[in-house]
């Protein structure tokens, strides 16, 4: 059954009215939900992304529903390209004259064992996520931020252990956070606070896509996996970055905030009995006593 987003959002009407946000990958899936969300609380978003097909269709959905009170707009954007984000910083500051709040929500990654990773692949990655959130960090600070002040939220993900298959992600995301560090104490004479927020496994359509018939059985794998039992919601993601970028959050930075059904709590949600034969791992003392149960 749809849903009426506007009027189920956790936080007051009007919360974020006079404000002006970007959101990178604000198009689809997460970023799109946070658009939402903060359009709804009335403040101005520009969304970007590479596809203006996408683009379209997010500004039309958004233009449509009564419950976004803020103004809507969008600019297409490849965050790799330092042009591009300069770009859609001025384009934002020139459309609402103003940039309270940046989310860097954009990214994404594939599937591959490390060994077969090329550089080419692993640049690619690390590019989108770490470079492009540090292009546009650095394009808000220096066009607003450092003179008006201003909230920056990262996605991550959970990651705190690695995130074996997709290891061009993890590094990416680890450095994402750890960047933020760094901005949260250098930025903060400026009143910039900067945070993450790390989603465990959330079900968008749009980001399922990208992982093809791999998509199903991981679901059904996975879903057991979480302390909750269940998948986060888009939403669920969107209502914490916006306690993050609100005023009610002001005493928090250099942070991160994971949304995972407590996923993180418990490890890894990948099946690791298709990673191989491990005969070849060492052992030191008498292997003999492991009973073969102890030892696959
Ligand atoms: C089981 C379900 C699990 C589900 C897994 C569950 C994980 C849960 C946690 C995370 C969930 C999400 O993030 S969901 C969100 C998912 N959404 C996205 O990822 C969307 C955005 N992603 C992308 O656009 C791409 O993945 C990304 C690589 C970043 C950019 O792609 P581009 O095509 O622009 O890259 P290019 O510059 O053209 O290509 C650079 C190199 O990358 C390689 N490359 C690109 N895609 C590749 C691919 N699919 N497989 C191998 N290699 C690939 C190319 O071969 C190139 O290397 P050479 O051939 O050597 O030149
Ligand atoms: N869903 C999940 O379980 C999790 C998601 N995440 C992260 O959350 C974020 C949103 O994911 P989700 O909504 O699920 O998936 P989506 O695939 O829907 O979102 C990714 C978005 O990023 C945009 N994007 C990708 N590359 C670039 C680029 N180079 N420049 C500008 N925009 C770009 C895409 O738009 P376009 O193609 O138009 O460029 C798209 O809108 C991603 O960073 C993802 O990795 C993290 C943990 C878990």
């Amino acid at each position: 059954m749809a849903r009426d987003y506007g009027r189920s959002s956790a936080f007051r009407p009007g919360l974020l009215a006079g404000k002006a946000a970007l959101v990178t990958g604000g198009g689809t899936g997460i970023g799109l939900a946070i658009a939402r969300e903060l359009l709804t609380l009335g403040c101005d978003v520009s969304i970007v992304s590479r596809s203006a097909v996408k683009l379209d269709a997010a500004l039309d959905a958004l233009r449509r529903d009564g419950a976004c009170v803020g103004r809507a707009r969008a600019q297409p954007c490849n965050v790799r390209s330092e042009a591009d984000v300069r770009g859609a910083v001025a384009g934002a500051l020139e459309a609402f004259g103003r940039l309270d709040f940046l989310v860097n929500n954009g990214g994404g990654q594939f599937i591959s064992p490390a060994a077969d990773l090329s550089a080419n692949g692993f640049r690619a990655v690390v590019e989108t996520n770490l470079l492009g959130t540090f292009l546009a960090c650095r394009e808000a600070f220096t066009q607003y931020m450092r003179e008006h002040g201003g909230a920056i939220v990262n996605i991550t993900m959970v990651n705190r252990n690695g995130f074996p298959r997709m290891a061009h992600s993890g590094a990416a995301r680890a450095g994402v956070l750890n960047l933020a560090r760094s901005l949260a104490t250098e930025w903060a004479s400026s009143g910039v606070r900067i945070n993450c927020v790390a989603p465990g496994i959330v079900y968008t359509p749009s980001g399922f896509e990208n992982y093809g018939a791999m998509g199903e059985p991981f679901l059904n794998a996975v879903t057991p996996a979480v302390p909750c039992k269940r998948l986060g919601t888009a939403e669920e993601v969107a209502s914490a970055v916006v306690w993050l970028l609100s005023e009610g959050a002001a005493y928090v930075t250099g942070q991160e905030l994971s949304v995972d059904g407590g996923l993180s709590l418990v490890g890894y949600p990948f099946p690791l009995a298709d990673t191989g034969e491990h005969s070849a791992f060492p052992v030191y003392g008498d292997a003999a006593v492991l009973p073969p149960a102890a030892r696959l």
